[in-house]
């Protein structure tokens, strides 16, 4: 059975391998698990909440239509940080593929989270993808403007928590050169680093990042994780560290910030304005590469 729908989450099992599954919260449409030939490729905080009574953390929770918290714009403003897709319960729409099991995801003012539908009065449709390869989790997005008259302004992320043996011994490839926004320096600069190594806490949107830039997550020479990018010109490179993780009451273990490195794909940097009628997509493919050391 590649897809089983347990009422809360969905699960989907690769055919070829029964070891290799995605799991799907309906709340927020979030995958908190992939497992690759058993190994989790995911980090989940043992303390995250999978009741639909906080947005989940850890796994691959869903950003929009505000990335952050906004501070201009009329509506995006009243949101919460990171907006009401990741503390919405989606509809699942069912099964579209058998193999590789491939399921969809809904998500309008008819189901999202009425307080904050209110805050944010716009129409809107959003389909989320899961696709489960043999060795891939890829995640497509849809962004619909159903309505007839009016336009909506949007940000689009995947917050996505990579799981990682140590942080000390990882580094991020292949963002060398990119002008970067630094949210705790509140600085914009280049970074000149040829890799990223993370030892305290990180919080750095790399903007305008060419699609043919493979980003790696190596472990000690190994790339244990890679990322590949459609139409999410951004991506930012978060990590909590000691004492973020330990303001967080659903970050456990409080050391767990040494397991995980997010590398959250998006449009950030400016807001996507979709007239009506209109339509927008994107897609986060997460797989095993080579080690590829590229200079684009
Ligand atoms: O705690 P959350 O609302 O899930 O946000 C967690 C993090 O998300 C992103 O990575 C932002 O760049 C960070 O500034 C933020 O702390």
């Amino acid at each position: 059975m590649s897809v089983q729908d347990l009422g809360d989450k969905v699960i989907l099992t690769h055919p070829d391998d029964k070891s290799s599954t995605a799991t799907i919260l309906k709340y927020g449409a979030t995958v908190f698990s992939w497992k690759l030939n058993g190994t989790e490729q995911l980090w989940l905080s043992d303390a995250a909440k999978l009741d639909g009574s906080r947005p989940v953390r850890g796994g691959i929770p869903l950003v929009f239509p505000v990335f952050g918290k906004n501070t201009t714009d009329e509506h995006l403003s009243k949101l919460p940080q990171h907006g009401l897709a990741r503390n919405s319960t989606w509809e699942f729409l069912g099964q579209t593929k058998s193999d590789p099991p491939t399921v969809q995801f809904a998500l309008s003012p008819d189901n999202a989270n009425k307080e904050l539908t209110k805050l944010w009065p716009f129409d809107f449709v959003l389909l989320l993808t899961v696709q489960l390869g043999r060795d891939y989790l890829k995640t497509d997005i849809e962004v619909q403007n159903p309505s007839t008259t009016r336009e909506f302004k949007f940000n689009w992320l995947f917050h996505t928590y990579l799981k990682i043996e140590d942080i000390e011994g990882t580094l991020v490839s292949n963002l060398v050169g990119v002008k970067l926004y630094d949210q705790l320096l509140k600085q914009s600069y280049i970074d000149k680093h040829p890799v990223i190594t993370i030892s305290d806490e990180t919080d750095c949107i790399y903007q305008n990042v060419d699609e043919n830039r493979l980003i790696q997550v190596v472990d000690r020479g190994q790339p244990v994780h890679t990322v590949k990018r459609h139409n999410l010109p951004d991506t930012v490179v978060w990590n909590p560290w000691t004492e973020k993780a330990g303001g967080m009451a659903d970050f456990e273990p409080k050391d767990g910030f040494l397991q995980m490195v997010c590398i959250e794909p998006g449009h950030v940097h400016d807001l996507i304005t979709l007239a009506p009628g209109q339509s927008w997509s994107a897609y986060q493919l997460l797989y095993k590469e080579q080690l590829k050391y590229q200079a684009i």
